[in-house]
């Protein structure tokens, strides 16, 4: 479907009309998902965005399409290194050189260290984690705001499982420091927009350099360690760890709210989450238990529908490339410099595909028959696809099936307040709640050694 040249018949990608200079930042900045549902319907499946520094070209297709065209088109084509650049350098300060030269070699070790057959040993020690914050944050009984509390759990036994104890033993600070780099996060991606005008993020990222500088000499015996030998050693570590702790932390934290809120007002799933975890939680918790994928999956299948639900609903609204030669889309020429996207957000709430596309049906992925891990290699865009594809994607589903489950088998939990709406000027990234959310949990049974709660 794709090629180079310029054919006669063929016209260049329709531009979505915007103000001088400015082009269509206002209105995109402050709703990406809506405004490219309404750009999608005026101008349909091909059109160019443009923002202060740069143009956006979005293509809409059947997933399988866009498989083959945008996760596994030629790389002389549409390049993914291009693509994420401005995060890559201009945020983390991964140099240029550096990255595209050993991209290839860290993706694919970090692949293999939180692939299948490490997956067994990592869930072990996530469990044992979690069970240690159940005592010592979440305690017997309590009203708490249930992103804070999930993240803090969730980025605490993230933390020691892939950067190991020793690590984040020696960096208490790392996860303050992280939560104000990840709230300016979006903006200091923004082309143009002069660092010097954000200083709370300049700030916070000099803090986590320079605890990442001091301490990663502790991962030795991590699974991450695997990641800076793959890298070399050149002055630039630190930052290549700081995109990496982005990584793990970011996305985990709001797919675990939501697919716990969802659940806590939905009567019907709730039962059906109970229902299994009392019948597989015990074994889960159990050392004898191997606890592989296909383990987790076929014994807390619903679990991982309602997670898979959650990444369906809440998925990014952009995912980028970018276009290294002129590229042919259908009846248009996509030019060469323009950044390639797609939104899995958008493409998510096709009705054809998803009925009843904005509500919380986790079963619709029973109906498909599949393993729900299966579900991301077909309808599903939200970890990526090809060659790039997301090299925590089970570890990422791994983690939060095992605490989502661990949560209802262990307290009675009830919704204080409602689902909060999803924050509508973020673009990249799963979306984070707009406002807090409290729940109220009570401890409902004992456990070998959690006797002191
Ligand atoms: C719900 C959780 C997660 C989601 C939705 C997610 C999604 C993604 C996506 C969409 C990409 C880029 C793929 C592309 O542009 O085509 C990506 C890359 C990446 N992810 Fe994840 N991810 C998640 C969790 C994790 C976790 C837990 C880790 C590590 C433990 C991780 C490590 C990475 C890394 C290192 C990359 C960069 C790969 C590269 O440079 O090629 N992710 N992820």
């Amino acid at each position: 479907n794709t090629c180079t040249g310029n054919k006669a018949n063929l016209s260049y990608s329709p531009v979505c009309k915007g103000l001088p200079l400015l082009g269509s930042a206002l209105e995109f900045g402050k709703n990406p998902l809506k405004f490219l549902q309404e750009c999608r319907k005026q101008y349909g499946d091909v059109f160019t965005v443009l923002l202060p520094g740069r143009r956006m070209t979005f293509i809409f297709a059947p997933t399988q399409e866009l498989r083959k065209i945008f996760f596994n088109g030629s790389p002389n084509l549409i390049s993914f290194t291009a693509g994420v650049e401005p995060l890559t350098c201009r945020i983390f300060g991964i140099s240029k050189k550096g990255f595209s030269m050993a991209h290839r070699s860290l993706l694919t070790t970090l692949r293999s260290e939180l692939g299948a057959k490490h997956i067994p040993q990592l869930a072990h020690r996530l469990i044992n984690r979690y069970l240690f914050t159940f005592r010592t944050v979440w305690g017997k009984e309590d009203e708490k705001e249930a992103s804070n509390l999930l993240t803090e759990t969730l980025s605490d036994a993230s933390l020691r499982v892939i950067f190991g104890d020793e690590f984040a033993n020696a960096s208490p600070s790392l996860f303050k420091d992280f939560v104000d780099f990840d709230e300016w996060f979006e903006l200091a991606a923004t082309p143009l927009l002069p660092h010097f005008l954000l200083r709370p993020f300049v700030k916070s990222r000099r803090k986590l350099l320079d605890t990442i500088s001091q301490n990663w000499k502790y991962t030795k015996n991590a699974p991450i360690h695997k990641l800076t030998e793959a890298y070399g050693n050149d002055g630039n570590v630190p930052s290549l760890l700081l995109s990496a702790l982005w990584a793990t932390w970011s996305n985990v934290s709001p797919t675990s709210f939501w697919t716990l809120t969802h659940i806590l007002a939905d009567e019907k799933a709730k039962v059906k989450v109970l229902a299994e975890v009392e019948k597989s939680c015990p074994l889960l918790l159990s050392s004898k238990t191997e606890l592989s994928l296909e383990w987790i999956f076929s014994n807390l299948p619903f679990t991982a529908y309602c997670v898979s639900e959650t990444l369906r609903l809440y998925a990014s609204v952009v995912d980028i490339r970018k276009v290294v030669e002129n590229l042919e889309f259908r009846e248009f020429i996509i030019r060469k410099g323009d950044y390639l996207c797609i939104s899995p957000a958008v493409s998510h709430r096709e009705t054809t595909l998803f009925p009843q596309s904005e509500d919380f049906i986790p079963d619709r992925f029973q109906k498909q028959g599949t393993h729900p891990n299966a579900v991301f290699d077909k309808d599903l865009l939200t970890f990526g696809g090809g060659f790039y594809k997301c090299p925590g994607q089970s570890f990422a589903m791994v983690e939060i099936v095992l605490l989502i489950a661990l949560v209802f088998y262990l307290y009675d939990i009830q919704l204080v307040d409602r689902v909060p709406k999803m924050k509508e000027s973020q673009s990249v990234g799963i979306k984070k709640p707009s406002c807090s959310c409290r729940i109220h949990y009570l401890w409902k049974r004992r456990l070998a050694g959690m006797e002191e709660i």
